[in-house]
C-alpha cells in the first residue's frame, strides 16, 4: 500500500530536540519512502492519500508497559492499595477471565492505544497467545511478554509458554511483534528462577521485562527476605550489567545508591505516573535518572490501575509529578517528556532502529493530531502544545508498519461497535463473585 500524508507539520525529533518543518511524507511496503517538500506531478501511484495541511505528524507514541485484558477491569475496584488491589481483587478476576475473555480484553486495550496515538506497546500478562492474536489482526506494534510468577511449582509451564511465545510469534504480523522474557518482579521471583530467565532471555536474543520497586511494602519485604534493596537483589544477580537488555517498570522506589546501580543496565525504565498516584506508590525520581543518563520512557500500566491507556494523560502526570516533587517548573521541559514517548520508548523496547522517529527508511509508525480545535489554538510551541494541552481524542490517524489503523477516528482494522459489545458482556461475567 502506499500512501502519501500531504503537507504536515512534521515534528520530529533530530538531533537531541524536536524540529517542525513541512514537507510531505511518502509511504510504501510499510516504510517511509521519502520526505519531500516537492509533490511528484503523478500522484496516482498512491492508494491513498491524506490531505493534511491542518495536521501535526509525529513518531506514534510508545507506551512501555501495559497488561492490556486488565481494561476489562476499569472501574472494577479502585481506592485501594496496591497489594490488597492485587490479591483481593485483580488476581480473583484474572482466574476468571477465559482465552477468548483476554482477546477481547486485549483488543479493547488496542483499540483505546490506537484511538489515542500509540503505535507500539509492551504487554506482560497471561495466556498471550490470544494477546499475540489481537496484535497481530489489530495491526499494532507490540512487545509481549508471559508474565512469569514462582509462588508454587507449576513443573516448569509458565516458563515453556513464555519461551513458546517467543518461538511461534516473534516477527509475526511483519515483523510487528517482538518479544520478551518476563519475571514478575522480585517479590514474586527467586534468585535461582531470575538466574535461569536471565540465561533463556540471552539464548533467544530478548530483553527482560520485570515489576521493580513499586511500593514501599515491596521494599520492605525484599529487604527482610535478602538484606537488601529491590534493585540490589536484581543487581547482584547481574541484571544491570549491561550484558542483558531489560525493561524495568515503575522503579518508584530508588534512593542514590539504588540509581547508581543503574547506570551501566541496557534498555531503561517504563514510568507509569498515573498509576503510581492512584495507587498511591509514590513518585519515581525520574530527574535524577535522567541526569544519571538512564532512559526513561513512559507507560501506562493496565486499565485496572491506570484507569485509562492514554499516553497524552500520561504525559502531564509525568511532567507535573517532577515539578511538583522538584518545587521547580524547569526540572523537566515538554522535549523531554515527548522524547520519553517516542524515541526513548523505542530504545526501551529495542525497535529504535525501526520506529521511534519520522526518517526516511523507517518504518511508518506515525499519528496525525488535529489542533485545529479551541483548545489547542493559537500554535505557539507545538510540543508545549502536544505535551501539555491536547489529548489522546486529538489523535485524528494512526499508522502502523505504513497500515491506516485509523483514519478521521474511526477504527479500520477492529469492529468497534462488536468490541465494546462483547467487552460489556464478558466483563460483567469475569468480576461476578469477586
Ligand atoms: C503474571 S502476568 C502480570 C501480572 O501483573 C499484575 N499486575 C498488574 N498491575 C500490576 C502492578 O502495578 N504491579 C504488579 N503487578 C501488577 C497483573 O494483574 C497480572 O497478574
Ligand atoms: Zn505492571
Amino acid at each position: 500500500m502506499n500512501i502519501l500524508i500531504k503537507d504536515p507539520l512534521i515534528l520530529d525529533f533530530k538531533e537531541e530536540k524536536f524540529v517542525t518543518y513541512r514537507a510531505h511524507i511518502m509511504i510504501e511496503n510499510g516504510m517511509i519512502s521519502d520526505i519531500t517538500t516537492d509533490l511528484p506531478e503523478e500522484l496516482s501511484g498512491f492508494d491513498e492519500i491524506i490531505q493534511a495541511s491542518q495536521l501535526v505528524a509525529l513518531p506514534g507514541l510508545i507506551n512501555t508497559h501495559n497488561h492490556s485484558p486488565m481494561s476489562l477491569l476499569r472501574s472494577f475496584s479502585d481506592d485501594l492499595r496496591l497489594m490488597e488491589w492485587l490479591d483481593k481483587k485483580m488476581l480473583p478476576a484474572e482466574e476468571n477471565m477465559t482465552q477468548e475473555d483476554i482477546y477481547w480484553g486485549a483488543l479493547l486495550g488496542i483499540a483505546e492505544m490506537i484511538k489515542s496515538g500509540t503505535t507500539a506497546y509492551a504487554d506482560m500478562y497471561i495466556h498471550m497467545d490470544q494477546i499475540a492474536q489481537a496484535v497481530y489482526d489489530s495491526g499494532i506494534r507490540a512487545s509481549l511478554t508471559r508474565g512469569l510468577v514462582f509462588l508454587e511449582d507449576d513443573g516448569g509451564l509458565r516458563l515453556k509458554e513464555g519461551i513458546d511465545l517467543d518461538q511461534s510469534w516473534s516477527g509475526k504480523g511483519d515483523g510487528r511483534i517482538t518479544t520478551m522474557m518476563g519475571p514478575h518482579a522480585p517479590y514474586t521471583c527467586p534468585p535461582e528462577n531470575l538466574k535461569e530467565i536471565m540465561e533463556i532471555a540471552k539464548e533467544l536474543g530478548v530483553p527482560i521485562h520485570i515489576h521493580l520497586a513499586e511500593t514501599h511494602e515491596e521494599v520492605e519485604k525484599i529487604n527482610k527476605k535478602y538484606g537488601k534493596s529491590p534493585t540490589e537483589y536484581l543487581a547482584e544477580l547481574g541484571l544491570f550489567d549491561g550484558e542483558h537488555h531489560v525493561l524495568l517498570a515503575h522503579a518508584v522506589h530508588l534512593d542514590e545508591q539504588d540509581i547508581t546501580l543503574l547506570k551501566n543496565m541496557k534498555g531503561g525504565i517504563a514510568h507509569n505516573p498515573y498509576s503510581n498516584m492512584k495507587l498511591g506508590c509514590g513518585i519515581a525520581p525520574v530527574s535524577k535518572f535522567i541526569e544519571q543518563g538512564i532512559l526513561v520512557g513512559l507507560g501506562t500500566d493496565g486499565a485496572g490501575s491506570a484507569t485509562s491507556l492514554d499516553l497524552f494523560k500520561e504525559m502531564k502526570m509525568a511532567s507535573g509529578l517532577q515539578k511538583l516533587e522538584h518545587f521547580d517548573p524547569a526540572i523537566i521541559d515538554a522535549h523531554a517528556i515527548l522524547q520519553m514517548a517516542t524515541v526513548n520508548g523505542a530504545k526501551i523496547l529495542g525497535i529504535d532502529d525501526q520506529v521511534g522517529s519520522i526518517e526516511k527508511g523507517k518504518k511508518a509508525d506515525i499519528i496525525l493530531v488535529n489542533v485545529n480545535q479551541p483548545h489547542l489554538v493559537p500554535h505557539h510551541d507545538l510540543v508545549s502544545l502536544l505535551v501539555y494541552s491536547a489529548f489522546g481524542q486529538d489523535v485524528d490517524t494512526t499508522i502502523v508498519n505504513g497500515k491506516i489503523l485509523m483514519k478521521h477516528r474511526q477504527l479500520l482494522t477492529i469492529d468497534e461497535e462488536k468490541l465494546i459489545y462483547e467487552a460489556q458482556r464478558r466483563a460483567k461475567r469475569i468480576v461476578e463473585g469477586v
